[in-house]
């Protein structure tokens, strides 16, 4: 059912496929047609016109409560394309569900447009029918139905469109048509060259009658007579509009419009299991605003959505797409968008993404949240510019006793080298420089192997909770030392890197969240917690490019050096672990291995990073879902996801394939490169 899809989406049928076997069992005279096979499938033979009528007349009964009779011998119409115009005339009018007053030009002997329109909407209608069995079924339908006094049909001669058929004191809002179709009996026997060659083979028969099928000229001088009288009626019919059979009498037809100066027209296309019909509309009235064709909207080729990642490593360093495939696939879980791996390896990782909800938009409320945290480890970043401030003082009044506290050993050690003179209680001093680098004392937790979430907790807890008062009791002594005549020590603000910063803010959202942030930003370089230990050399930097390199001198101030680097470093690591070879090798396995949420290091080139044991291209399902949501279009956005390696970088494009709207689609893409964007500074 290819072009179910671009079904109208009011369209009934688009989401409740008509289900033959409760049908069969609830109306006895469809079971009658219905075929049952082995398996317990229930199939109608649609070559059969006894199982069509059956068909037709069981689903306006079950699903508009329409009673229709039909002989056999006229056109049976199908009723999910015969909605498809109705919703399209609702969309013209743009009143869905309210009054209009429309015309029907052939209305067969179903009647099925004034019917369906009636019950839909608060329309009234004029039906014209020149064949006599017709007339005589449609009035029975009409009556059945209890429309009589909002359908009235005339019966007409051959020639007759508008003119003779209209009220002349009337004002309509619409008129539709069917015309027939074939200019004549070889074209009906689909023995002329009229049908186009990919056209398939009809795959129900026809039961219509040479009346309702022929017309002289076919569907196209049946409309031209149309737009003829239409010249003479001009706003008299609001709009115009006939459904067509053949894609070419579209073409001739609009042209045909162009040529007369027809003010407006516009195309539109039914589409139905493997069925396309078009629609065209035309109108003298220029208010009328026509509709935007859903398929030709969903077909048209939209550029993909790209973003190339930014180049950061040096000439012989590249990124690997596994390892970036699944930071991707993380932020998918993150949103919970499905996705299916259809091929990871070396060069290219490609996804179909289904969404459906949206789960990105209330990124903006966690990223003001992220913003808070920033400006509180901000302001505790301030606060200890009076601690190192009391740092260096504290040093210069004693530094030997500093080893009574270790979280401040190193600190000291270097203070000390500034080598002044002051006075005071040194332990008290040490102490709150203790508590004002609590952000040291995190960040040498987190280069121990030990407690992340304890000493996040305590951080919090001590930090957050007790900064404000602990920054008065700091301003209050320095005062009063200052009072009894020490010595000012200058001290300049710490100015932290961007990265620190990112540090910074990713652990305090990950008191919370306790996220994996925490474990990547977490590396453990085996220093114990007060270890004297230079943590340059345990960081084992040997292998930086000269760029990282700069980027680490440049955002250590000498004072803060033990604190910044850990976290610089466990930022510069995950980036690192995107990164391979010339040939595809991880940069550095020591990192990589460091980083518990990057498998670089067990992973081969071209080998999936969902399944190692799974060979590039198979198609591996992320969930069970995925297919169930697919095939019921239970989604918002269905979209590819793919990355492709572009010289030294990797380029990422976002396809749309369907869904609500298309603006999902770029929300998703802002919100992966702002990922992006925070993972490579
Ligand atoms: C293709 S059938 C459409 C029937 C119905 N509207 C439907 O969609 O199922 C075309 C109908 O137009 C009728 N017809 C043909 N020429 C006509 C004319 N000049 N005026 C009114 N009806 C006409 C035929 O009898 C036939 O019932």
């Amino acid at each position: 059912m290819a072009l179910n899809k671009y079904m109208h989406p009011r369209n009934w049928y688009k989401k409740h496929k008509p289900n033959f076997k409760d049908l069969a069992i609830r109306y006895p005279e469809f079971r009658k047609h219905a075929n049952q096979d082995l398996a317990g499938n229930v199939t109608l033979n649609f070559k059969d016109p006894a199982s069509l009528r059956a068909l037709t007349t069981t689903l306006l009964q079950e699903d508009f409560g329409l009673r229709v009779e039909l002989p056999l011998d006229r056109l049976i119409p199908t009723v999910p394309q015969r909605l498809n115009y109705i919703h399209w005339i609702e969309d013209i009018l743009e009143n869905k569900g309210g009054e209009a007053k429309g015309i029907d030009i052939g209305t067969g002997a179903s009647c099925i447009y004034p019917l369906l329109g009636c019950r839909l909407n608060k329309w009234q209608f004029l039906a014209s029918e020149l064949d006599e069995q017709n007339l005589h079924y449609a009035k029975k339908n009409i009556e059945a139905n209890s429309f009589s006094d909002r359908i009235q049909v005339k019966t007409v001669t051959q020639e007759t469109m508008f003119i003779g058929l209209v009220d002349e004191h009337e004002q309509y809002d619409f008129s539709m048509c069917n015309p027939p179709f074939f200019s004549d009996h070889l074209e009906a026997q689909g023995i002329s060259s009229s049908r186009s060659d990919d056209r398939p083979e009809p795959h129900s028969v026809s039961t219509a009658s040479e009346e309702e099928s022929i017309a002289w000229g076919g569907e196209i001088s049946f409309v031209i007579k149309m737009i003829e009288e239409s010249f003479q009626l001009k706003t008299k019919i609001r709009v115009y509009t006939t459904m067509l059979g053949k894609k070419i009498s579209v073409l001739v037809l609009k042209d045909e419009l162009k040529r007369r100066k027809v003010p407006k027209y516009s195309t539109t296309e039914f589409c139905q299991g493997k069925t396309m019909r078009w629609g065209l509309a035309w109108t003298f009235d220029e208010s009328v605003e026509f509709p935007m064709s859903l398929f030709k909207e969903a077909k048209k080729e939209k550029p993909p959505l790209t973003f190339d990642l930014p180049t950061m490593f040096p000439e012989n360093i590249e990124y690997m797409i596994p390892p970036i495939a699944k930071f991707f696939k993380k932020h998918f879980d993150e949103l919970k968008i499905e996705y299916k791996e259809q091929r990871c390896n070396r060069g290219v990782a490609m996804y179909t993404l289904i969404a459906k909800e949206n789960s990105w938009s209330n990124q903006r409320r966690k990223r003001r949240e992220k913003q808070r945290h920033t400006e509180t480890i901000q302001n505790i970043n301030q606060e200890s510019d009076f601690v190192s401030m009391e740092t260096q003082k504290t040093t210069l009044q004693g530094g030997s006793e500093s080893g009574e506290n270790s979280s401040v050993h190193s600190m000291n050690e270097k203070s000390a080298i500034n080598g002044k003179q002051g006075s005071g209680t040194v332990k008290d001093k040490v102490h709150l420089i203790t508590k004002g680098h609590e952000n040291v004392e995190m960040a040498k937790c987190h280069r121990s192997d030990e407690v992340d979430t304890k000493c996040i907790s305590n951080f919090k807890e001590e930090n957050m909770g007790k900064s404000a008062a602990y920054v008065t009791n700091v301003k209050k002594r320095r005062t009063d030392a200052l009072a009894e005549g020490e010595t000012e020590v200058h001290c300049k603000r710490q100015k932290t890197s961007p990265i620190i910063e990112q540090g910074l803010v990713e652990l305090a959202s990950a008191q919370s969240a306790h996220s994996t942030v925490v474990e990547r930003t977490c590396i453990s370089n085996h220093v114990p917690l007060g270890s004297t230990e230079d943590p340059n050399k345990e960081t084992d930097d040997s292998n930086l490019s000269k760029e990282q390199e700069e980027i680490i001198r440049d955002s250590a101030t000498e004072e803060s050096v033990h604190l910044d680097t850990s976290i610089l470093m466990a930022t510069i690591e995950s980036n690192i672990s995107f990164a391979g070879d010339k040939s595809g090798n991880p940069v550095k396995e020591s990192f990589s291995s460091l980083d518990p949420g990057v498998e670089v290091n067990n992973m081969g080139a071209g080998e999936s990073i969902i399944n190692p044991d799974t060979k590039p291209g198979f198609v591996l399902a992320k969930t069970p879902g995925f297919d169930a949501l697919e095939k019921e279009g239970g989604y918002i956005l269905k979209c590819y996801f793919n990355l492709k390696k572009r010289g030294r970088t990797i380029y990422m494009e976002i396809i749309w394939v369907d869904g609500q709207n298309k603006q999902h689609m770029h929300q998703i893409l802002q919100y992966l490169k702002n990922q992006v964007k925070l993972k490579v500074p």
